[in-house]
């Protein structure tokens, strides 16, 4: 008895003493590496390297615009190992998209700029490549690289022909005055219609079909004419190095361990570490500590002249103070300031509350921080009777909305409850003033309306879609069935249709894309840009559970659609609503008058009923689960509600 409990004694003993020695292994290894990656920032911030034998002439500034998944991302990749920036391994892929969200969903959201050395013709040059996103909720991000080019790579991908984006793309940089490149990507495709698709492009854009390069940048194909293209195409940048100096600030970001970096193009002269810069946009002075090249991480440079597009850091305190659009002069040598962009506009806004009401500093926090980096998010407080204290967000889309979500969740670990998208209504009054809402609870209701509002407008979009000529009929009753007026429609080959649409952009932001798609069945592409506000018949539907208001179920609609949507959203109300110890009357109501009612019947719901005898990993598995439900629920008075109850409840049935 005795040898036996030694025995286990020792035995536990030994397994101590092996968990003891794994514990300081992992320790001095762990310690290894966080003090090698010091050492190496510290070795690489001494490094600058000289690219002062760069003139303009020897520049070029472009970028590479498509629709989305055309593939730009994987072009940048085959150019920036063609050039030695990073290695052909296959964990170099689509280096360009740095954020976890870019590479969970594979798409763009953010601009990234890097930086190239490559020689031509004997001749060595300083390629800066941008990669934008492809959707067009970043547009906006777009635009703004491309006042940071000469020119640009519009990339096709062979196998689907021209989309509504490459169109909305090639306008864009049209309307810059760009030089640009077509290229025909994934000809290794065995759908590949490279002939096709160039007479696409021939006929759409008036590009001489013979010109356009046909490229793999998968496997590789062409991929080696592409710089020299870009070389013997695009203009130099123009500007002097004479002059005093003048920059664009064209992107920004916050970086942990050195604070606010600015992307600048430098249109003029030249800057270094210590020189004193100065923002024309608030007269703000601050001192240049570091400058550089994106290679594709920040590599700091002597200097960043004439033509060249770097980074400086300089000591900014918040990515608040760096406006984009923004001109940076030295502080003896004020100039003129670059004319700029217009400010993104806000298309779609939503509420974003904390799920516990203790959260909200943590959360308007994390808000703070996630807008410093995408400046195109507009904030402003907001207080909900049903929901508390919370912010009312404006973004340029709803891809831009649900990706804003995702990172706040995953990046900030924030526990939020957002509400379902609107746009921005426009309301006249009587005595003349005009009201934007953004939140459909502060919609005047019936008797306001009769009394004081002259009349009620809305957001309207000019639509282009792309899709094959069977789709045309169908097409053109979901533009019908959704208030679209038919503006024109052209075949833009043989069998591939362009139709464009004025359609309210309420209806882009519920469900007119996914109809779309599916209409389709996913042959048709989609793109629109803002056309301005229009008078419409507007009223506002409240929800009601158990007599009671929900302001932030609250919606706006078209007068025509009340009926509809009234029963609609009383229905998928009902589908989302757990049921409760309780009868829940779901109503909703336009204009004084009840819509729809719908009951959830009341039920002891018992998740662990089913679970006979007495498995109880499989009980805590199932009561696990129902607490993680539980953990996005909100209550409104006793009725709890989900989030999908906010989110799903718009996407009515209109076929
Ligand atoms: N077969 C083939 N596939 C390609 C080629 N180029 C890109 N792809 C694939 O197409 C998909 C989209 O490529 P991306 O480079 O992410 O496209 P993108 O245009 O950057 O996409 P967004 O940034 O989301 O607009 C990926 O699965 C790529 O592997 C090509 O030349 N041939």
């Amino acid at each position: 008895m005795l040898s036996t409990r030694v025995a286990t004694l020792s035995q536990r003993l030994w397994s101590l003493w092996l968990l003891d020695k794994q514990l300081d292994r992992v320790i001095k290894s762990t310690c290894l590496q966080v003090s090698k990656r010091y050492a190496t920032r510290a070795a690489t911030a001494k490094q600058e390297i000289d690219i002062s034998q760069y003139p303009p002439e020897r520049i070029r500034n472009f970028s590479i615009i498509a629709h989305i998944d055309h593939g730009k991302s994987t072009l940048a990749d085959r150019l920036l190992e063609q050039t030695g920036v990073i290695s052909k391994t296959s964990k170099n892929k689509q280096v360009l998209d740095k954020l976890k969200v870019e590479r969970e969903r594979g798409i763009t959201v953010k601009a990234q700029s890097a930086s190239m050395f490559y020689e031509y013709k004997g001749m060595k040059y300083l390629m800066n490549l941008i990669d934008t996103p492809g959707h067009v909720d970043f547009n906006y991000e777009v635009s703004r690289s491309l006042a940071a080019c000469q020119g640009t790579i519009l990339l096709v991908d062979a196998a689907q022909g021209i989309q509504a984006q490459t169109v909305a793309n090639f306008y864009l940089a049209f309307g810059e005055g760009l030089q640009v490149i077509p290229m025909l990507n994934k000809v290794d495709l065995p759908t590949a219609e490279p002939e096709r698709a160039a007479q696409q492009i021939e006929s759409t854009f008036e590009i001489d079909s013979s010109k356009i390069l046909h490229i793999s940048a998968k496997s590789g194909i062409g991929v080696d004419q592409v710089l020299p293209a870009v070389i013997e195409n695009i203009l130099p940048p123009e500007g002097s190095i004479d002059q005093p100096f003048k920059a664009l600030l064209f992107d920004t970001w916050y970086d942990k361990y050195v604070g606010v970096v600015c992307l600048m193009a430098i249109k003029e002269g030249i800057i270094r570490r210590g020189d004193r810069i100065v923002s024309s946009h608030s007269k703000t002075k601050y001192e240049v500590t570091e400058v550089g090249i994106m290679y594709p991480d920040p590599k700091p440079t002597t200097s960043l002249q004439v033509g060249q597009v770097g980074y400086i850091i300089c000591n900014m305190k918040s990515v608040s103070e760096a406006h984009v659009g923004d001109t940076f002069y030295k502080e003896k040598h004020p100039v003129d300031p670059l004319p700029g962009f217009v400010p993104a506009k806000s298309m779609v806004f939503a509420g974003v509350f904390p799920l516990d009401a203790d959260e909200f500093s943590k959360l308007d926090e994390s808000i703070q921080k996630l807008t410093l980096n995408d400046s195109s998010v507009s904030v402003h407080k907001e207080t909900s009777a049903a929901l508390g204290q919370g912010w009312r967000l404006g973004f340029l889309g709803t891809l831009h909305m649900d990706v804003f979500r995702q990172r706040l969740e995953e990046e900030y670990n924030a526990n939020i409850l957002i509400t379902a998208p609107t746009v921005p209504y426009k309301i006249k009054y009587r005595d003349g003033t005009v009201k934007f809402i953004k939140t459909p609870a502060d919609f005047p209701d019936g008797t306001t309306m009769q009394e004081y509002v002259e009349s009620t407008m809305e957001p309207f979009v000019l639509a282009t879609m792309i899709f094959p000529e069977e789709y045309l009929g169908q097409m053109l009753e979901l533009c019908t069935t959704h208030r679209g007026e038919i503006q024109n429609h052209t075949f833009i080959d043989e069998s591939r249709v362009m139709l464009t649409c004025r359609l309210p952009m309420s209806d882009i932001v519920t469900d007119f894309f996914d109809k779309l798609k599916s209409k389709s069945q996913g042959f048709a592409s989609f793109d629109y840009e803002d056309a301005g506000y229009d008078d419409s018949q507007l009223v506002k539907m409240e929800v009601l559970l158990n007599g009671e208001p929900v302001d932030a179920l609250a919606a706006v609609m078209h007068k025509s659609n009340v009926v509809t949507v009234g029963r609609d959203i009383a229905k998928r109300l009902k589908e989302v609503i757990r049921r409760q110890l309780f009868d829940i009357i779901i109503q909703t109501a336009a204009n004084g008058k009840i819509v729809a009612r719908e009951t959830v019947k009341q039920l002891r719901k018992n998740v662990t009923a089913k679970c006979y005898g007495g498995d109880i990993t499989r009980k805590m598995k199932l009561l696990n689960k129902q607490k993680e439900g539980k953990k996005r629920m909100k209550k409104f008075g006793k009725v709890e509600l989900p989030q999908e109850a906010f989110l799903g409840i718009l996407s009515s049935k209109k076929d």
